[in-house]
C-alpha cells in the first residue's frame, strides 16, 4: 500500500468550514458557523465533526493511562520497567518495524499493541507500559514506521516523544502529526534517569566513545564532556546499548537506561547522569480515532494553523484564548517544510520573503465547551482568511490534532485521589 505524505489543508464550499485530509478515513475538523471560503488548495467538505468512529475491539487494559497521577506537575518521581522482565537470549526480542516493511501483523488480539521508535530498552518503551501497563509493545525503526503502524492497523496505539525539558521539542514528531491521521489522544510524561553503560569489568577511565540517541546526548552534555569522551549518535538509547554489547569493544560505552543495561548484559558505570536531575520526555498517544470531547473533567486540545504575515498576527490569534480565560501550555512554530518563503509585495517597501510557519498550540479546555467553540470560530474567521491580489478570498491551514485528557489538583481531588506528601496516592473510588 503506497503511504503518502498528505498535507492537512482548511477548506470550505459551504456554510461550515471543514479541514481535513483530502481523502477517507477520519477526519480533523474545524468549526467555525456561517464563513464561506474558497480554498486555494486542494479541498473537500465533510461535515463538521462528523468523524466516522471505527470502534476499536474494546479490551481490557484498552483505558489510557490517566495522566492525572503523574502529570500536570505532579510527575512520579521514579519510573519501575522492571516489571516486563529482561531477555536473556536477544534473538527472542522482536525485530523493530521498519518505514518501508510494515508486513506484519498480529494474531494476539487481546492486548492493546503500541508502537514506539527504538528497542525493547528505550524510554519510548518504558513510556508505552506506562501508558498501557498490559499492552504489548511493537518496536519500530523511525518515527514514521510508528505512525504507518496505526495508520495499517497493526498496532492500536503509538506513543511518541514529542518535547524534553533539556532538549526541547522533539521537531520531526510535530513534522509527522501533520503527515498522517493520527489523532493525540493522550500523552505520558516520563522521568528520564540516564546510566553510562559499558561491557562487563570496564572502568568508567577506559571509555574514548560513548553511543547514545542525539536526544540523550544532550542531555548528558556536562557529563560527557567532563569526561573527554567521543559523542556518536545511535537509532535510540537501547540500540546504543546493544551495538555496545555486540561490539566487545571496552573503550565504548552507552548512555541508557538501567533496563537496556540489564537486556543487553552491560555493567552500569554511572547513574542519573543527565544535566539536569529532573529530565523529564513528554510523550504523545497517538491512536486512529479521536477521543471524543466532553465536560466531565479537564481536557487539552492541540490545534494547529498558519497566519498571514502582518504585525500582531500571532498576538491576535493568542488573543482568541486569552479573551475566554483559556490556558494555553504549549506554542511551538515550525517553517512550512513544502512551502518555506511567502512572498508579500509593499508599495512602499517593495517586495520581501518571509519564512512560513506553522503554529501548534495546545490549550486546556474541550471540544464540548462552548469558549473553546467561540476561540476556534472567532480564530478562523478573523485571522484565518486571506485575500490573495486578485480579491479571492481563501483560507489557510487549520486541524485539530487530538484532544487528550487531563488533570489537576482540583479534578483529583474532587475525583476521590488522596494525597500524599502533595502527591495522588491511590483512589477511593
Ligand atoms: O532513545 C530512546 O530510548 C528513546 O526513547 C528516544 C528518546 C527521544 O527521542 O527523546 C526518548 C526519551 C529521552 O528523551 C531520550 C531519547
Amino acid at each position: 500500500m503506497a503511504l503518502e505524505a498528505k498535507s492537512v489543508w482548511g477548506c470550505a464550499k459551504a456554510a461550515h468550514f471543514h479541514v481535513g485530509v483530502p481523502d477517507s478515513g477520519s477526519w480533523r475538523c474545524g468549526f467555525a458557523p456561517g464563513l464561506r471560503f474558497v480554498s486555494k488548495w486542494e479541498c473537500c467538505c465533510v461535515p463538521v465533526l462528523a468523524q466516522t468512529h471505527k470502534a476499536i475491539t474494546p479490551v481490557e487494559d484498552e483505558k489510557p493511562y490517566t495522566p492525572g497521577l503523574d502529570s500536570s506537575g505532579v510527575i512520579e518521581r521514579s519510573h519501575n520497567t522492571e516489571s516486563t522482565g529482561f531477555h536473556k537470549d536477544l534473538s527472542l526480542l522482536r525485530k523493530p518495524l521498519s518505514a518501508n516493511e510494515l508486513s506484519f501483523s498480529f494474531d494476539d488480539g487481546s492486548k492493546v499493541r503500541v508502537a514506539y521508535q527504538g528497542i525493547p530498552g528505550a524510554y519510548s518503551e518504558a513510556a508505552a507500559l506506562k501508558a498501557y501497563p498490559k499492552c504489548e509493545t511493537v518496536p519500530c525503526e523511525q518515527f514514521e514506521a510508528a505512525f504507518k503502524a496505526v495508520e495499517l492497523w497493526l498496532v492500536d496505539k503509538a506513543v511518541l516523544p514529542i518535547e524534553n525539558s533539556v532538549g526541547g521539542s522533539i521537531h520531526r514528531n510535530y513534522d509527522l502529526l501533520l503527515r498522517h491521521r493520527l489523532h493525540i489522544v493522550g500523552e505520558v510524561q516520563l522521568v528520564v534517569n540516564h546510566c553510562l553503560l559499558g561491557l562487563p569489568g570496564v572502568g568508567k577511565e577506559e571509555l574514548k566513545r560513548v553511543l547514545s540517541h542525539p536526544q540523550a546526548l544532550a542531555q548528558c552534555e556536562m557529563t560527557l564532556s567532563k569526561l573527554g569522551i567521543i559523542r556518536v549518535s545511535a537509532d535510540d538509547t537501547a540500540g546504543a546499548a546493544q551495538i555496545v554489547a555486540s561490539s566487545g569493544e571496552r573503550d565504548t560505552g552507552a548512555v541508557a537506561s538501567a533496563r537496556a543495561a540489564k537486556i543487553y548484559g552491560l555493567d552500569i558505570l554511572a547513574e542519573k547522569i543527565q544535566d539536569d536531575d529532573d529530565n523529564i520526555t513528554r510523550f504523545l498517544i497517538l491512536a486512529r480515532e479521536p477521543i471524543i470531547a466532553g465536560t466531565d473533567r479537564p481536557y487539552k486540545t492541540s490545534i494547529v494553523f498558519t497566519l498571514e504575515e502582518g504585525p500582531g498576527m500571532l498576538f491576535k490569534a493568542l488573543a482568541v484564548f486569552a479573551l475566554r480565560n483559556i490556558n494555553l501550555t504549549k506554542i511551538e512554530s515550525r517553517p512550512q517544510r513544502k512551502r518555506p518563503l511567502r512572498v508579500v509585495d509593499d508599495s512602499n517597501k517593495g517586495s520581501a520573503k518571509y519564512f512560513d510557519y506553522l503554529f501548534y498550540i495546545d490549550f486546556e479546555a474541550s471540544m464540548a465547551d462552548p469558549r473553546a467553540q467561540f476561540a476556534l470560530g472567532h480564530l478562523q474567521s478573523d485571522l484565518l482568511v486571506d485575500t490573495d491580489k486578485h480579491g479571492d478570498i481563501y483560507c489557510h491551514l487549520f486541524s485539530i490534532l487530538g484532544i487528550c485528557w487531563i488533570s489537576s489538583y482540583s479534578w483529583l481531588l474532587s475525583s476521590g485521589y488522596i494525597f500524599i506528601d502533595g502527591y495522588p496516592a491511590f483512589t477511593l473510588t
